[in-house]
């Protein structure tokens, strides 16, 4: 299952396509195309370049769908070796031209409507007006001229602020999808620019209209058949319900319900057909498994290798909260990007160093704390505090169960008396950080600008194991892939990934299908 989340401080509007996404009237389009042309091309005489075979599913999708009915009727019959005049609107229903044509169609569908049962489809509604709850305007748009009859048949007209359709596009002389147009129109209408504004589309030309326009993000909707179709034509996501679209400032899926990478890996490959990638990996368990020694971690050779092959074909960054220095060493490949200190200091391959402006305060604070930590923990067994230029942690992975609390609220109470300190928790670590508004979300981004992406339009790909990693998958939500390394340490906890593998090791092993993919990135 592939869910997706709309952002509302991201997002101001949200654009949904009609047919097939908001009203079950696909089927009730499609049926009566097909009782047009099935019609048509029995009664057409034969001729040796025609096919009459009778009208598909697929000649749906891929002729009609989402399109104004003239343009449907040439394109169809356009790809069956047959030509008809384009007309004009005043011809007569059934008349061998575009118009006449597409006419008939017409009746057929109001026919079949005035029949069809309940129209919205149900996971619709909660989603529309889960939105405007949260102050998100709705368009609707359709290239159909009885969008209106439609939605007030289905009672779903209240439902949005903008609606533009077949009949007003044709008022404006608005060009139908795959042209941006009548997307634009209602962008414009809602008051929003493109890129604050989300499409929801089920066909391709309304997906190739999204994407040409700039929509901030594009999501498909694949009710039936597989995501393919959806994200060849550009969809940012595609879900198969809209109950898997969020809408929430918070992650909100928990570690067991996110999908598993390799079995999704199809439709990661897909997403990142003929696109550049980028990759910023955590290291303690993600790269490397984790041990009750942070000074004993060891990055397997084998993910080494992979490391190594995939930065001869993409930018690759390790972002940690260890130290520059001791992360540096412990994956040993000079051709990287780090980030230490959960990404207060930072190092290009050719070995520039760039850190964090923290202020003395935050450096003085970390240096006192640290004298009193030392100080008060030297008699709870197990406990470890490590120093880092940019942070202190204090390990309690080895401390006795009943301690612990001693040990968290040591750190707690010294951190409160440091205003310029904040904490943050780990894998049985606590660490003290300076307060300021920095984190691996945004050295995550701050990487992104400066690795040199190779070309335009890379996706970036995080993965990570820990609390402080969400920062960084929730800073990619919307334009990369994020991956969390599952681990049962914090229990079944939210997470802004999209995607999850079991360990370490199987992280290597999805890395090594990224090496496959960026040595060949038109293969899917
Ligand atoms: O951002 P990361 O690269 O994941 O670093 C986070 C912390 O990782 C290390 O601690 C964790 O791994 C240890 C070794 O496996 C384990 O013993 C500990 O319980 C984990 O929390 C590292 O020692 C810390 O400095 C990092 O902040």
């Amino acid at each position: 299952m592939v869910a997706t989340n709309i952002d509302p401080r991201r997002y101001r509007g949200v654009v949904f396509d009609m047919d097939g996404v908001i009203t079950d009237t696909a089927a009730v389009h499609s049926a009566a195309w097909k009782r047009l042309f099935d019609q048509y091309l029995a009664e057409r005489p034969h001729a040796s370049n025609e096919d009459h075979q009778s009208f598909r599913q697929a000649d749906y999708a891929d002729y009609v769908d989402g399109k104004r009915r003239v343009d449907g009727v040439l394109d169809f019959l356009g790809s069956r070796g047959i030509s008809v005049p384009r007309g004009d609107a005043d011809d007569a229903a059934g008349l061998e031209t575009a118009h006449g044509l597409g006419k008939l169609k017409d009746r057929y569908f109001l026919e079949a409507l005035a029949a069809a049962g309940a129209l919205l489809f149900d996971d619709a509604v909660p989603l529309i007006e889960s939105l405007r709850e949260r102050g998100i305007r709705t368009a609707v748009i359709s290239a159909s001229r009885n969008c209106r009859q439609v939605l007030r048949r289905a009672g779903a007209a209240q439902l949005f602020d903008v609606r533009v359709d077949g009949v007003l596009a044709d008022r404006l002389g608005l060009p139908g999808k795959p042209e941006p147009a009548i997307f634009l129109e209602a962008a414009r209408r809602l008051d929003t620019p493109a890129s604050a504004c989300v499409a929801v589309e089920d066909a391709k030309a309304g997906v190739q209209a999204a994407k040409a326009g700039s929509f901030g993000r594009v999501i498909g909707v694949a009710r039936t058949g597989p995501p393919s179709r959806l994200l060849q034509a550009g969809a940012d996501v595609v879900v198969s319900t809209l109950s898997d679209v969020s809408v929430t400032t918070s992650a909100d899926r928990r570690l067991s319900e996110v999908a598993d990478a390799h079995r999704c890996w199809d439709e990661i490959a897909l997403r990142l057909r003929d696109r550049g990638l980028v990759l910023v990996l955590d290291f303690d368990g993600t790269l490397a498994p984790i041990r009750e020694d942070p000074t004993e971690v060891v990055m397997p050779a084998s993910t080494r290798d992979v490391l190594q092959q995939l930065s001869r074909r993409s930018p690759v960054a390790v972002l940690s909260g260890r130290d520059l220095d001791d992360v540096r060493r412990r994956v040993h490949l000079d051709e990287l990007w780090y980030a230490g200190s959960h990404g207060f200091e930072l190092a290009s391959p050719d070995g520039a160093l760039i850190a964090h402006d923290v202020g003395d305060s935050a450096l003085l604070g970390l240096d006192e704390a640290e004298r009193h930590l030392r100080e008060e923990l030297k008699l709870i067994p197990g406990s470890r505090v490590d120093r880092k230029r940019f942070a202190l942690a204090v390990h309690y992975r080895n401390v006795r169960l009943d301690s612990t609390d001693e040990v968290l609220s040591a750190v707690d109470r010294i951190g409160r008396t440091f205003p310029a300190l904040r904490l943050a928790h780990g894998r049985r670590v606590i660490e003290l950080l300076p307060d300021v508004d920095w984190n691996k979300g945004r050295a995550l981004r701050w990487l992104l600008e400066h690795m040199g992406l190779a070309g335009a339009g890379a996706v970036p790909i995080f993965a990570g194991d820990d609390y402080t990693d969400e920062d960084a998958l929730r800073e990619i939500h919307e334009d990369g892939i994020g991956v969390v390394v599952r681990s049962a340490e914090h229990g079944d906890r939210l997470t802004w990934a999209h995607y999850g593998v079991d360990d370490p090791s199987s992280l290597t092993g999805l890395l090594a299908r990224f090496v496959s993919l960026a040595a060949d990135p038109g293969r899917s």
